[in-house]
């Protein structure tokens, strides 16, 4: 792991240790992949533009998110099956995240159950901020029942995932025939139904109104993940939706759906400041992050960049992945004349392709 020197040295060594069929699972994107490769096309055609001679002091890397104090504006954005990645799964993420500071979006799916995640993190950290991610179920008595459990852990907000109303059309995993959890590995926030899976329904028929029950049964801020499209981004602000991540599900959706970067913009100019805006896709450096801050995220979040590092080395990867990003971070920010995550100026990113 010494020789891992920045997050896509990660990469390949998931690679070399995974069972092929999972590291395909976490790789894959839905039928061409072409939104896959798009997200983090989308970083490269980004510029930076630094000013000079500004005489700060080292960048403050500390950002406020929904109420919550986090150490860098780099969260944990929800992914399914950790225990797939290495056999302590998501503690072993909560752990490094917590530790780490960072916020961590827990899934639904995960294969550790939320309590046993929030346990995992107050061991190494005081106030670990804790989200949970929702794929609201039509069958509404389960749906409360999971946020209860949710509430009761210690989570601080809820994060619905609104690009799914049908699971995307994943051909490696068609291929692969992988359309199960392995014997001894089940989503353990769906135990007491069974804990498989295929259990879960992603239904076409959720909309609006679901989001106006849950508001009416929590107090937790409520986040949307999986927005586009400005109009949607005003139509959350207007049901009191309290952030939105931009996202195209790091490509396992709906193919064609653009660079979720790509989208910051026209959205921050509907929400303008209003609401935190998140992204997520295809952050694989500190420049990156730079640029979705002056594209106007709040903070940015990482998906498979997690899994590799907890593939590779369990919580020490996920924890030198977390810390390989902050000192990129730290890095751009100097040298982008810059003094703290607030002050990264709309005029430091321009398109221009490299
Ligand atoms: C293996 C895998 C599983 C995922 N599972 C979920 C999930 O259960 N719920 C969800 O909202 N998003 C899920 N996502 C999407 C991520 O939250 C995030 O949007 C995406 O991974 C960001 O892109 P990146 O992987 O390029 O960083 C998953 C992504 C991957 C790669
Ligand atoms: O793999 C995913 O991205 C994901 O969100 C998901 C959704 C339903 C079942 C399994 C995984």
């Amino acid at each position: 792991m010494e020789a891992n020197v920045n997050v896509r040295d990660f990469e390949a060594a998931a690679k070399a240790v995974l069972d092929p069929v999972h590291f395909d699972y976490f790789a894959s994107g839905a039928q061409d992949e072409l939104t896959v490769r798009a997200n983090e096309a989308a970083f490269r055609r980004l510029a930076l533009v630094p000013r000079i001679l500004r005489g700060h002091k080292p960048p403050r890397l500390g950002r406020t998110v929904l109420g919550s104090q986090a150490s860098m504006p780099i969260m944990i954005a929800p992914t399914a099956f950790h225990r797939l990645a290495h056999p302590d799964g998501e503690r072993a993420s909560v752990r490094a995240a917590a530790e780490a500071g960072v916020i961590m979006i827990a899934a639904m799916l995960a294969t550790v159950a939320i309590e046993d995640m929030a346990d995992e993190a107050r061991k190494v950290a005081e106030e670990p901020v804790l989200w949970f991610q929702l794929y609201l179920q039509p069958d509404l008595g389960f749906t409360e029942a999971i946020v209860r459990r949710a509430e009761a852990a210690g989570c601080t907000a809820l994060v619905v995932t609104v690009d799914s109303p049908a699971l995307g059309r994943n051909e490696r995993g068609d291929r692969n025939d992988f359309h199960d959890l392995p014997p001894g590995i089940r989503c353990e926030n769906l135990r007491e139904s069974g804990g498989s899976v295929r259990g879960v329904v992603l239904s076409p028929e959720i909309s609006w109104r679901h989001l106006d029950w849950l508001r009416g049964i929590t107090r937790l801020p409520i986040v949307l993940k999986g927005v586009l499209h400005p109009a949607d981004a005003e139509l959350a602000q207007r049901r009191g939706i309290d952030a939105i991540i931009v996202s195209n599900h790091g490509g396992r959706q709906l193919d064609g759906t653009p660079p979720a970067v790509d989208r910051l913009r026209v959205i921050a100019d509907v929400v303008g400041g209003e609401l935190p805006l998140l992204v997520d896709g295809g952050i694989r450096r500190g420049t990156d992050v730079v640029k979705t801050l002056a594209l106007g995220a709040t903070a940015a979040a990482i998906g498979r960049p997690v899994l590799w590092g907890l593939a590779a080395g369990g919580e020490d990867g996920v924890a030198r992945v977390l810390d390989l990003l902050r000192i990129e971070l730290l890095n751009a920010l100097t040298l982008c004349g810059c003094d703290s995550v607030e002050s990264v100026p709309r005029d430091l990113v321009i398109q221009g392709a490299m």
